[in-house]
């Protein structure tokens, strides 16, 4: 028998405020969405390397010694696992013989936060290995600390925070820290992926070189974006939500990032332009843009039209009926587990 630990994130969409978390410090309105990662973590006898597979959808391995985990060495195909591993683990000793799996639901490289659901259950599944039973506020920072420290993309707290804690959050980057609005959203979200996939790295580090020599539609892009993310805040907090008032913002959310961050595309703009003419009361790209997916509120009247009206594009559409409650969960066992025999 050897033990096993399993954890699971969801990712999420940014309903309002991007950027506001590395531009201000502000706060920013997430939902985590029922498309999750799970990683197993165990460790093997008589080995010195970081073994890492990944499943659907990347299908890759990598196998790393456990002196270069140790030394921050990074530029392998998963890096994000190695970095979850680094964090928690940190000496070679303890690196030696870990094996960590993964697999996901979600879009990767596409605005839903594949990339901290990944570090999220990666680091929650190697410390509960190690008998260790983390606060979320623990985990949400070393899940930061991979990403943002070990390789360097920049990100601020937003996607830590809402893969970790789940639900309608307003996140707070400042202190940081979450404030419970909704455990969902309670109206349908439509998912669109454009299937132009990007990287993250890339795109924060050409919006931060703006925002830092004083671009002023990016610090206009602050101001108005932080106004937005109270107005909706006060929307969902509403004892009834008005949706159509809900969508309204979301659209404005939308309109800020396509016309002073500038990081919509027209294929995102179209699926958002029919979508709204289909019926749908809101839509708004979620993320770092430049590709990658939106989503749309959609009452269950207005499913079938919205569906139909994204059949003639190059997209993938994935219908949620309601989002997700639920922020890391944890599965552990003690069953035998067999090591993956896709490891060279
Ligand atoms: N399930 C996974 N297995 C391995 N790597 C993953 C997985 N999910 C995400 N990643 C890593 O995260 C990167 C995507 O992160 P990012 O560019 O921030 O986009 P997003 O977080 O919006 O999906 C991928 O290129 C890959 O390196
Ligand atoms: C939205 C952002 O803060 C986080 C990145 O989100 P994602 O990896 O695109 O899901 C990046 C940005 O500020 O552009």
């Amino acid at each position: 028998m050897r033990a096993s630990a399993t954890a699971s994130a969801p990712g999420r969409l940014c309903l309002a405020g991007e950027s506001l978390d590395w531009m201000i410090g502000g706060s920013s309105v997430v939902t985590t969405v029922p498309l999750r990662t799970r990683v197993t973590a165990w460790k093997v006898d008589g080995s010195d390397m970081l073994s890492l597979v990944t499943g659907t959808p990347l299908f890759s391995t990598s196998l790393v010694s456990a002196e270069a985990v140790a030394e921050g060495k990074y530029g392998g195909p998963l890096d994000h696992m190695q970095a979850a591993a680094r964090v928690v683990l940190q000496t070679p000793a303890r690196i030696a013989g870990t094996v960590l799996s993964a697999t996901t639901d979600l879009p990767v490289a596409a605005g839903l936060s594949s990339s901290a659901a990944l570090t999220v259950a990666a680091v929650t599944a190697l410390m509960r290995l190690d008998g260790e039973h983390p606060a979320t506020l623990e985990v949400t920072r070393l899940a930061r600390e991979a990403e943002t420290h070990e390789l360097r993309t920049g990100a601020g707290w937003m996607d830590f925070l809402a893969c970790t804690y789940g639900g309608v959050n307003r996140v707070n980057a400042a202190e940081p820290s979450v404030a419970p609005i909704a455990p969902t959203l309670g109206i349908p979200v439509v998912i669109i992926d454009t299937n132009q996939h990007r990287t993250t790295t890339q795109v924060l580090a050409s919006k931060r070189d703006r925002f830092a020599s004083g671009d002023a539609r990016m610090h206009a892009y602050a101001r108005q974006a932080s106004a937005l993310v109270d107005a909706l805040t006060d929307a969902l907090e509403s004892s009834i939500v008005d949706f159509g008032h809900v969508g309204s913002l979301i659209n404005t959310g939308h309109a800020l990032l396509r016309d002073l961050v500038g990081c919509s595309t027209p294929l995102i703009d179209e699926c958002a332009q029919r979508a709204l003419t289909a019926g749908a009361l809101g839509a708004k790209l979620s993320g770092s843009g430049y590709g990658g997916a939106l989503f749309a509120l959609v009452p269950d009247d207005a499913l079938p039209s919205v569906i139909n009206a994204m059949s003639s594009l190059p997209v993938h559409v994935l219908v949620l009926p309601t989002t997700e409650p639920q922020g890391v969960a944890v599965r552990s066992t003690s069953a035998p587990v067999t090591t993956p025999t896709t490891i060279p």
